[in-house]
């Protein structure tokens, strides 16, 4: 078997095409255009990378972004209160905190420090919570754009066995509560967990969110399985690509996989907070 590449460029392209209309229409009714605020701590050059991307995909999407460049020095209360200051701010309507910022730093605190109907990024735990409840509100964006990923080649979970490789609180968490929500039955593996390669053989639906190049091993596919890779460490995925694909009925390429889904995602729930921002002026 050769899997089917899932090809989230494209599908991504289709996404974007329709947040560029409703940004025409939100334009045309409210005579202003929907603006996402990015904030970077420190230097790292891949982060810049990352948050150049965005911005690049804000303003073909007809959005505008305000970026925030923050020294790495600063303190937890000093990042807190710049990404209150966002909050408290009538013209931003999405905010998104890259991650992860320097380790002296309180990342947790730093993500709660945004608005809930501003976190268009997923990150917070209210946000998490509503995913979790199945409560709608926005979902961490990488865990939303492999769902819709899925959709788009309606490829069903339900009742299908999904192993989830990585638990953080932004990517292999909440990717199995969407999944679980759509009755998946999810297992989630992480750096302490034994046998890792017999669960991953067991799979019918594998997402790899571990951020180690190529620890999912072609030959512990289940064949004919769906093979999610959302890894990214220095632009590598976590499956070995080309044994893989010799297994799977379905697999994402890295990259033109679940990046470009990733900010997809972001940017339609920017333009989703600004239509809900508007209505409740
Ligand atoms: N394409 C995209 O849009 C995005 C891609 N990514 C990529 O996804 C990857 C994961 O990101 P993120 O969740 O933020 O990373 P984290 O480092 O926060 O989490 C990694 C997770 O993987 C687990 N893990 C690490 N090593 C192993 C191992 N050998 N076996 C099993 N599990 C392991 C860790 O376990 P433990 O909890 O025990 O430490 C942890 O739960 C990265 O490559 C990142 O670049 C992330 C966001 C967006
Ligand atoms: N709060 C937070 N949210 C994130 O979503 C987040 C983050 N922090 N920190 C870092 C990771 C990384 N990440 C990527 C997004 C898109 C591509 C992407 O689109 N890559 C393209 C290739 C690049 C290109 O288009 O040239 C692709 O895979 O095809 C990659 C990586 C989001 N992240």
């Amino acid at each position: 078997m050769t899997a089917k590449i899932l090809d989230g460029r494209a599908t991504a392209a289709a996404i974007l095409d329709r947040v560029r209309e409703d940004v025409t229409a939100f334009a045309a009714a409210h005579g202003r255009v929907p603006v996402l605020a990015t904030v970077l701590v420190g230097d790292d050059p891949a982060s810049h990378t990352y948050v150049r991307m965005k911005a690049a995909r804000c303003a073909a999407a007809g959005m505008r972004s305000r970026r925030l460049e923050l020294d790495a020095s600063l303190s937890t209360t000093e990042l807190v209160a710049r990404i209150r200051e966002l909050s408290a701010d009538p013209a931003v309507d999405g905010i998104l905190l890259q991650h992860p910022v320097p380790a002296h730093l309180d990342e947790r605190a730093a993500f709660e420090a945004i608005d809930p109907a501003k976190d268009v990024d997923g990150v917070t735990r209210t946000s998490f919570a509503r995913t979790a409840f199945g409560e709608g509100g926005f979902t961490s964006a990488t865990p939303g754009g492999i769902l819709a990923l899925l959709d788009a080649y309606d490829l069903s979970v339900a009742g299908k066995h999904a192993v989830v490789v990585g638990r953080s609180p932004i990517l292999g968490r909440p990717v199995g509560m969407l999944l679980l929500a759509r009755d998946a039955t999810v297992t989630t593996c992480h750096s302490r967990t034994e046998d890792l390669d017999a669960h991953v053989a067991r799979a019918d639906v594998v997402i790899a969110a571990a951020g180690r190049p190529a620890l999912i091993r072609g030959a512990w596919i289940k064949p004919g399985a769906i093979v999610v890779d959302a890894g990214y460490a220095g632009n590598t995925g976590d499956v070995e690509h080309p044994a893989a694909a010799d297994r799977a009925a379905y697999l994402t390429p890295v990259p033109g996989g679940v990046g470009p889904m990733t900010i997809a995602t972001l940017l339609r729930q920017t333009v989703e907070a600004a239509i809900r921002h508007e209505s409740t002026r």
